[in-house]
């Protein structure tokens, strides 16, 4: 069975259930980048082991958080050994609005995959996008690169729409399962 980690940074906790629905579908392991853009001790590690690598940011003012961006920085160390070449990615963003510019910081996650020589896995789900379509379908939000989330500003962490959840489980499993395929 190939191992996943979902390595993500959440502000307010909506991109962390995110990250746990995706998990759940990878039966993998979640890593959390804390308010100072940290990993926890031994994270590296866990990273370095892993077949395939989730990367999870909300999008704030158009591109992944900071925190985010600052682990971003810090994985240049295991570029400079080509230490994630093959290795399986993928990558997921929530935010606010419908769109909010949630493609740039998918376009983000991507290009830090491809730097590293990763195999990115897309979303693989049609959109749901018919005059019957409703935020409880698959893939509502239309996305095809990686996994998009609407988490409305007044929601609650409970409160993301089900389809969406489903969506992220849906991702989860996909990229998993290429990388237990690759790993054979
Ligand atoms: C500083 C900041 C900037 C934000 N910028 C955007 C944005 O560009 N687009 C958008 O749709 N939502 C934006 N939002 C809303 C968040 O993406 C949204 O509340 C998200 O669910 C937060 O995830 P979190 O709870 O994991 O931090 C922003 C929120 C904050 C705090």
């Amino acid at each position: 069975m190939s191992k996943t980690i979902v390595v993500y940074h959440s502000g307010y906790g909506h991109t962390k259930r995110v990250a746990e629905y995706v998990s759940e579908g990878a039966s993998g392991e979640l890593l959390a980048i804390d308010a100072e853009g940290n990993l926890p001790e031994g994270g590296w590690e866990k990273l370095q082991a892993a077949d395939a690598i989730i990367f999870g940011a909300p999008t704030y003012m158009g591109s992944p958080s900071w925190q985010f961006k600052k682990f971003a920085d810090a994985t240049s160390k295991a570029w400079f050994t080509r230490a994630w070449q093959d290795k399986v990615f993928g990558g997921f963003t929530n935010s606010a609005s419908f769109n909010g510019d949630k493609q740039v910081s998918l376009i983000a996650l991507q290009t830090l995959a491809s730097q590293h020589g990763g195999i990115w896995v897309s979303l693989g789900l049609s959109p749901a996008n018919t005059k019957a379509a409703q935020r409880t379908d698959l893939n509502n939000l239309g996305g095809s690169v990686g996994l998009l989330v609407q988490s409305p500003s007044d929601a609650s962490v409970e409160e993301i729409p089900q389809g969406d959840l489903d969506t992220a489980k849906s991702y989860g499993k996909r990229v998993a399962d290429i990388a237990g395929r690759l790993a054979k």
